[in-house]
């Protein structure tokens, strides 16, 4: 044959490959979720996502500063919350000495440039483990929001460069940035999961914030994972009402959605790579099924490619490591 293209000429060895790759892997790309639970000297390994840990707060310091050293420097918190301190009304989130003010506290104390992304949703503070408060067994919205949006102060006065509402409830980044605005956080950003789905790839999170509904299901406030033009109409509402950054959750499962935000809005766009997606590489790692980091990387770059600007991943550490 006596072809005019040949795009193997461009695969030929690792040098070529690697001047004409369209995609890189750095620790800028990532935003690392931390768990927290009171208590001293703690660090306890989560059953369902092996490896992966929930930290007390003299832990912590030492752990964000791990981060520090190897790059990464963007945290998002998620609190354990004991449940005695549960209710309907999610009251404990609102506490100014509550684990998460204090965490937040910590972190910045440890590490004072690390930006730290706070979670605002009321499930692990709810007595139901739904992210709003229940009436009649329903999620109240509207309700919802105003106690969404005094957490979300409370995180800002605690130190929180960024709060990230995960809950999906209408209107809440509205008020979320009307209240900051109002008690001059004015730059406190939002980084809003806006495209969130009712999906069972969460259950290995909710084991550890034991966090789980107590009774039916999210999706009457998470979206329908048969839908995708409603994704860009839930991230441009959020843009709309002053998300500074908007995410897609989950993540390998949902590409498509990400490279449509990407192309729909002009803020940065997050993925989450949620527990789930962690805890079935794990388990299909040990079994030798799969080789962990290949398939690890594998996967993050599928997020640069399909368009994300930041990555939440509890693989970020692992990642790191091994880009060296
Ligand atoms: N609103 C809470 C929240 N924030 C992030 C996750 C899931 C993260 C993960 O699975 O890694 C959840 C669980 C849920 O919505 O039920
Ligand atoms: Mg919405």
């Amino acid at each position: 044959m006596q072809l005019l293209r040949r795009n193997r000429r461009l695969r030929t060895n690792e040098a070529i490959r690697s001047l004409i790759r369209e995609h890189t892997i750095t620790p800028n790309d990532f935003l690392v979720p931390i768990f927290i639970v009171e208590g001293k000297g703690i660090k306890e390994e989560i059953p369902s996502m092996p490896r992966y840990y929930r930290y007390s707060l003299d832990i912590l310091k030492k752990e964000v500063k791990e981060l520090w050293s190897l790059g990464l420097k963007s945290v998002l918190l998620f609190v354990k919350v004991p449940d005695e301190l549960k209710d309907n009304k999610g009251t404990e989130a609102l506490n100014a000495d509550g684990l998460m003010q204090r965490a937040i506290k910590t972190v910045k104390d440890a590490t004072p440039d690390m930006l730290v992304m706070t979670d605002v949703a009321l499930d692990p503070y709810s007595s139901y483990g739904h992210d709003g408060i229940v009436d009649d067994g329903y999620i109240v919205n509207d309700q919802t929001c105003e106690v969404l949006a005094q957490m979300s102060l409370s995180h800002a006065q605690a130190g929180a460069d960024f709060v990230a509402p995960s809950d999906m409830m209408d209107g809440r980044i509205l008020a979320i940035r009307e209240l900051l605005e109002k008690e001059n956080f004015k730059n406190t950003g939002i980084m809003s999961y806006s495209a969130k789905y009712a999906s069972a790839f969460y259950g290995p999170f909710r084991d550890a914030l034991d966090s789980a509904p107590g009774f039916g299901d999210k999706k009457t406030y998470q979206m329908d994972f048969a839908n995708r033009d409603e994704a860009i109409k839930e991230t441009i509402m959020d843009v709309e009402e002053g998300a500074d950054i908007v995410m897609v959750k989950p993540g390998i499962a949902y590409l498509d959605l990400v490279r449509d935000v990407r192309d729909s809005v002009d803020v940065p766009v997050a993925v989450y790579q949620v527990s789930g997606e962690y805890a079935m590489l794990k388990a299909a790692a040990e079994k030798g099924w799969l080789d962990h980091d290949s398939v690890m990387l594998e996967q993050i770059m599928a997020f640069k490619r399909a368009g994300a600007h930041i990555i939440a991943s509890y693989f970020a550490k692992d990642v790191v490591k091994l880009l060296g």
